[in-house]
């Protein structure tokens, strides 16, 4: 092999000393610029056609003077290279090989590659300078736009570290337990919340399954649900009712929980992003307020007043009816019984609201107060509907008195806060205590049924029920 390379070589350098056009074409191929440089004669230079071409000089303007490369050389890189070739003259050993900037024709900068050889004599001294120019203009580019693609590509990772650093904060942050937990709802990933809700260490719940928090009945249906949710995505809240989600701490524990997931792209894959928040504290607040409501309206329901309009409810009317009854059928007293509604009430209500409705049921009591006497007991016994006992008082007396009060109702202009003027009529039943075998129930019926009657026969009227039914 050796022996072939030298043989090779030899004849190529022969060709090479015989054959002018192998030489020229090993410069053209291989070459951006070949120079020869008289050392004896610094002025003196020679420059191949390429040499100016590279530079985007016409060659036939060139006079092959040294001080033509050096006026478009930069000042600086000229510097180097001078101190290059002196040091290579006086020293072969030191290369003179160096990288230049040519200022182009056209004004852009053109990088060479540039290295020479001294042409010795005997002695060593250098009376020539071979030299060759490789033009790195491209390369020098490419170089720095990598430069740049990597400034970007550091800038581009340090923005995605900072983002990555500050999802982690707020995972880790956040006021609620955060849970990431892969497609077989392993617990990949858990924030302090999470251990402080339920009290597992963060390593702990880490090696832990998400149905190991949950209670037993709801472990079977999850994975499901789970492969489900994988599927489908997007973000969304879990359970279909506010505190239906129960979940179980490291003491067995049941906790109120709100959880809302999110499917995310993590460095463990697609997980399950679980928010969790314990709402027990709130749910026993809301049930505590809930019994206290409920305390309340028995209390309400155990008072004898009606809390719109004032007056006796419905439970104190019975209570006095029944001990009235027993009064009256133990000391022959008369008693009669008004029952009142008002007339198409639902048409007020419907038309002006349910507010202006309150308004007139407190404006009638108010008016009806005055037509009746101290000791009558004046209840609202319904929604529209009123009841007045009226102790010691017969048929005649109570029916007239009720005919007051309609012919007082159907007169009077009721006015809103709003100052809008309503008219109203109502219908009126009347009866009276017969006998002993009378009733609270008998006494009510027949008032009702008057009522009734007054009601049938186009209301705005007074109807007496004076036999037994
Ligand atoms: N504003 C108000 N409306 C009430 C209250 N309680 C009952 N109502 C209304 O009273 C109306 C009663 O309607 P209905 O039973 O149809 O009787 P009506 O419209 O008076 O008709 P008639 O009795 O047949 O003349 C309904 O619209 C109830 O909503 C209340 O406390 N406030």
């Amino acid at each position: 092999m050796e022996n072939r390379e030298n043989y090779l070589r030899e004849e190529l350098y022969q060709l090479i000393k015989s054959d002018d056009s192998i030489f020229d074409f090993i410069f053209d191929a291989c070459i951006d610029g070949l120079w020869y440089w008289d050392l004896d004669n610094l002025e003196q230079e020679w420059m191949n056609d390429r040499f100016w071409q590279v530079l985007g000089y016409d060659p036939q303007e060139k006079a092959h003077l040294s001080a033509e490369w050096q006026k478009i050389i930069n000042q600086d890189d000229l510097k180097i290279a001078m101190s290059n070739f002196h040091r290579h003259c006086s020293d072969p050993t030191h290369p003179y090989d160096q990288t230049v900037r040519y200022q182009h024709k056209n004004g852009s900068t053109v990088w060479i590659r540039c290295r020479g050889i001294a042409i010795r004599d005997e002695a060593g001294l250098a009376h020539r300078m071979l030299g060759a120019h490789c033009d790195i203009t491209k390369l020098k580019e490419m170089e720095s736009q990598y430069r740049r693609n990597l400034k970007e590509i550091d800038k581009t990772y340090a923005i995605t570290k900072l983002a990555f650093e500050e999802s982690e904060k707020l995972f880790e942050m956040a006021p609620d337990a955060n849970l990431k937990v892969d497609r077989s709802g392993n617990i990949v990933k858990a924030n302090k919340q999470a251990s402080a809700i339920f009290g597992y260490g963060k390593e702990q719940l880490e090696s832990m399954n998400i149905s190991d928090l949950m209670l037993n009945k709801h472990k079977h249906g999850h994975p499901k649900n789970l492969e489900k949710y994988f599927t489908e995505g997007g973000a969304r809240k879990m359970g279909a009712e506010r505190g239906q989600l129960l979940a179980i701490n490291s003491k067995g524990e049941t906790l109120n929980v709100e959880i809302t997931l999110n499917l995310i792209d993590t460095s463990y894959g697609k997980c399950a992003l679980a928010t969790i928040r314990d709402v027990s504290e709130k749910e026993n607040l809301i049930r505590s307020l809930q019994q206290q409501l409920e305390e309340n309206k028995k209390l309400e329901e155990l008072t004898l007043i009606d809390p719109l309009t004032n007056i006796f409810n419905n439970r104190h009317y019975e209570d006095t009816m029944v001990k009235e009854l027993s009064d009256c059928s133990r000391y022959q007293h008369d008693l009669s019984l008004i029952m009142l509604d008002i007339d198409h009430f639902k048409v007020i209500n419907d038309e002006k609201g349910h507010i202006a409705g309150n308004e007139i049921l407190i404006q009638l009591v108010q008016l009806i107060s005055t037509l009746i006497r101290l000791n009558d007991t004046f209840a609202r016994i319904g929604g529209e509907e009123f009841a007045i006992i009226l102790p010691q008082s017969d048929l005649d007396t109570s029916v007239a008195i009720a005919e007051r009060i309609v012919f007082e109702v159907e007169n009077h202009t009721f006015i809103l806060k709003t100052s809008e003027k309503i008219k109203l009529t109502v219908s009126i039943g009347v009866t009276s205590f017969i006998d002993s075998s009378d009733t609270y129930s008998s006494l009510y019926e027949r008032a009702d049924n008057a009522l009734y009657q007054s009601k049938n026969q186009g209301r705005n009227r007074v109807t007496a029920f004076e036999t037994k039914s």
